[in-house]
């Protein structure tokens, strides 16, 4: 079993300059917060900006500690509605990453939240700078990256989540920002 066959890259999704615009209006119009939180009564500081996003009534633990729960905005409905028609599946949430440079980061986790449910299915659209997405075995020395380039989109099969670990390791030449969407479909409870 190897992780490819559960990652389908799809590259240039969005052409070189639909990304570029993409980009640009993100970085200006996503009225980026802080980046510094208190939980449980410590400081820390996220290595990246985020922004999370959801249909109405939608809840996440890791975004009701860290963040405030946003509405879609034109610009990321126009998004999702892409990738959900691409994909003939439906997403209502998305949490936006912005990677300022090389220092910011996402250390090694599992997208496998309960609230994501038994199949967590993630698509996840990069724009911006290419950086390298990193995935290792959780239990064997298996590892491999891609390099994810500006319009790609990344699409995480369920079970990756379940053997894998992933991260976007820091790359300290690197001066350019990179934004990168994870579509993702938190289960309501009945
Ligand atoms: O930036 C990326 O490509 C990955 C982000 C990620 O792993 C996440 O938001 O869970
Ligand atoms: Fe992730």
């Amino acid at each position: 079993m190897t992780a490819n066959k559960e990652l389908r890259v799809i590259e240039h999704f969005y052409d070189a300059a639909e990304s570029d615009s993409i980009y640009r209006r993100l970085l200006l119009e996503q009225n980026w917060p802080d980046n510094r939180y208190s939980v449980a009564g410590r400081e820390f500081m996220l290595p990246r900006l985020q922004t999370w996003h959801a249909d109405p009534g939608i809840s996440y633990s890791y975004s009701n500690n860290l963040l405030q729960t946003r509405s879609w905005t034109p610009l990321l409905s126009d998004i999702r509605q892409k990738i959900e028609h691409f994909l003939n599946f439906s997403f209502n949430s998305v949490l936006v990453n912005l990677y300022r440079n090389g220092e910011d980061y996402v250390g090694w986790h599992a997208d496998n939240e309960a609230e994501l449910g038994e199949r967590p299915f993630i698509a996840s659209l990069t724009l911006g700078a290419t950086r390298r997405f990193a995935f290792r075995h959780k239990k064997t020395a298996e590892n491999g990256s891609i390099l994810l380039g500006s319009g790609t989109l990344l699409v995480m099969q369920p079970d990756f989540q379940h053997h894998w670990l992933h991260s976007i390791p820091i790359d300290s030449e690197l001066t350019q920002g990179r934004i990168n969407l994870t579509f993702r479909k938190v289960i309501v409870p009945k």
